[in-house]
């Protein structure tokens, strides 16, 4: 049904709002900029020249008047505007890419360098950077380089943190566990994944740090740290035009309106842009997969196809959010994980995949899939093809930055060393048996052009392309309507029963997990309840009060109910785990 729509994924609309402050601001910033270019061709000589004219009042000649030598005040202060841009350009430069260079490498770091890495940055942020500043300048000697790369330097901390933090958040976003699934190295999640998707901020900080940098700088030259004689920027003309401020003011008045008149128009772009943009939106490292601890091993019953014996995870509080389950797959088998939020039906599965936060403990007696160990696999093609992942929102599945193909093609090409033009004919393939019409044409597209139902079917078909043994499937349909629901369950029969695939399917929906399932597991507060079959769960035949209680606050399309019942049951009953 979706097919032919081409709708925007959720969470993916961009709106952009122009405010006065924000047009302000650029209006101002492009005479700055105007003037920056014109003003040293046309201005040089009133500006620069020697005359006998020195210490004159406003004129005709001189609209602010002339200083001790006799130079056109007006002309040397907006000749002096483009020293003053270039400077704070480069300071900003070298803050921005400084940062963002340390802000990634910490953030790849492994957990025993990154956390005091992360607390350096945070003590020299709060440092104030101009002390900093002056202190790099007093070490260097006074100068105009001295001047940009001390203020560059002093801004470094700040986007090492931004792009820490900023690549912490965006790092939990489904296209960037696949991307760590995959086994995708560090350093091409950031250029491929984070960057693009943390431009927005770094960019705004940017504007607002020029802003800062053309302070501090210009506070700097005032200071006599900075520009030296024969140059001059707006810091030095405040600087020389101190001395003879009562006999001649306008010497001050000029250099500080063209500072005042530059520093606005920055900030108003800094601060319109941060109120326009649209925001998108623990830590992740990735490092490989994340090592598991075992207490001891156990042999895994012959014909399981995936084995979790005694999988606990645990909160950086000590809080168990998995408490010791055990559960096999058989080959071809669908098992179904169905409990209320919070149940800890996505800790379970994400410990599979090996995709849970840095700060989580993990244990294990067994945790093995097909003959891998996957408590102490680094064989990322293994993992990339035996493991299959479908997220709930198909909104944030992909990588908004990037167009479908090269996204949906990632497994084969890096994995299975397919060439380009195989894995793409392959997916085209692979799409169209998803029923997705124009494939070759969707593969050229980005996410956004794309609809929910048409996403979710592209990433069952790129997870299920390499043809994994195990499809993990996080409540695969809850994001979407009713009708493309149905769709993409019919699509997870198709490949389980075409391929053998093995899928845990993760649900909230036991209507749903009673039609896709063969066995199903109830999950409450990190513990399995019971393991029933689905056709026990579709009669009725349920031994829990949970389960009972699950079932009763599950709506029936055939009887009629004035109220639905909510899943009562009081957590002080005995906990009764069949495993
Ligand atoms: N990084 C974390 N640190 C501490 N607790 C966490 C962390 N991530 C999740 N939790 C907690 O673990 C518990 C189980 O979460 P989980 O996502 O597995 O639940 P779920 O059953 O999948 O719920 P839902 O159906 O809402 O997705 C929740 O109480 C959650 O708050």
């Amino acid at each position: 049904m979706a097919d032919t729509a081409t709708v925007s994924a959720p969470g993916l609309k961009r709106s952009f709002r122009w405010s006065p402050g924000l047009i302000l601001g650029i209006v101002l910033m492009s005479l700055v900029a105007l003037t920056a270019v014109v003003a040293p061709l046309a201005l040089a000589g009133p500006a620069e020249t020697l005359t006998p004219d020195a210490r004159q009042g406003t004129s005709a000649a001189h609209w602010m008047g002339t200083d001790d030598f006799g130079r056109d005040i007006l002309a040397r202060s907006l000749v002096a505007a483009r020293l003053t841009l270039l400077m704070s350009l480069g300071a900003t430069a070298i803050s921005v890419l400084c940062g963002v260079v340390i802000g990634s490498a910490v953030w790849l770091a492994p957990r025993w360098i990154r956390e005091p890495a992360l607390r350096l940055i945070e003590a020299a942020v709060a440092y104030p950077s101009l002390i900093f500043a002056l202190l790099i300048a007093a070490i260097l000697g006074p100068g105009s380089t001295t001047a940009v790369v001390a203020i560059g330097v002093a801004g470094i901390p700040g986007f090492a943190r931004l792009t820490a933090n900023l690549a912490a958040s965006v790092s939990h976003r489904n296209y960037v566990s696949t991307a760590r699934l995959l086994g995708v190295p560090g350093h091409k999640i950031i250029t491929r994944h984070l960057l693009p998707n943390m431009a927005e901020p770094l960019f705004v900080m940017a504007t607002s740090s020029f802003a800062l940098s053309l302070l501090e700088i210009s506070s700097l030259s005032f200071v006599g740290l900075g520009v030296q004689s024969p140059e001059y920027d707006f810091g030095r003309l405040l600087n020389e035009g101190l001395n003879s401020i009562y006999a001649q003011p306008l010497q001050v008045v000029a250099p500080s309106l063209m500072l005042v008149v530059t520093g606005l128009g920055a900030m108003l772009i800094g601060d319109g842009l941060a109120a326009a943009a649209d925001p998108r939106g623990g830590r992740r490292h990735f490092a490989g997969r994340k090592a598991l601890s075992r207490p001891a091993s156990l042999d895994p019953a012959p014909q399981a196809l995936l084995e979790v014996d005694n999988l606990t995870v645990t909160s950086p509080a000590g809080n168990q959010i998995v408490k010791g389950i055990s559960f096999s797959i058989r080959p071809g088998e669908v098992l179904g994980l169905v409990g209320e939020s919070g149940s800890g039906k996505s800790m379970t599965a994400m410990s599979v995949a090996g995709l849970l936060a840095d700060e989580l403990s993990v244990r294990a007696r067994t945790l093995r899939l097909d003959g891998l160990d996957l408590l102490t696999t680094r064989d990322a093609k293994a993992l990339a093809t035996g493991i299959g992942l479908v997220y709930q929102d198909p909104g944030t599945t992909f990588n908004p930055a990037l167009r479908m193909g090269p996204q949906l093609t990632e497994v084969s090409r890096v994995h299975l060393k397919k060439p380009r033009r195989r894995a793409d004919t392959d997916m085209v393939e692979a799409l169209d048996d998803m029923s997705i019409q124009n494939p070759r044409l969707r593969m050229g597209q980005h996410p956004h052009e794309l609809s929910g139902g048409m996403l979710q079917r592209s990433m069952i078909a790129a997870s299920t392309v390499s043809q994994p043994k195990l499809l993990i499937a996080d409540e695969p349909t809850t994001a979407l309507d009713v009708t493309v629901q149905a769709e993409v369950l019919r699509k997870f029969r198709k490949i389980n029963k075409e391929h053998g695939t093995a899928i845990l399917f993760i649900s909230h929906d036991i209507g749903v997990v009673q039609e896709l399932c063969d066995q199903v597991l109830v999950m409450y507060r990190g513990q399995i309840l019971e393991r029933l079959s689905a056709a026990d769960l579709k009669a009725g035949n349920v031994r829990h009060p949970y389960t009972q209680a699950l079932l009763a606050a599950t709506p029936s399309m055939t009887e009629t109910t004035d109220r639905l019942a909510t899943a009562k049951w009081q957590p002080e009953d005995e906990l009764e785990t069949t495993r």
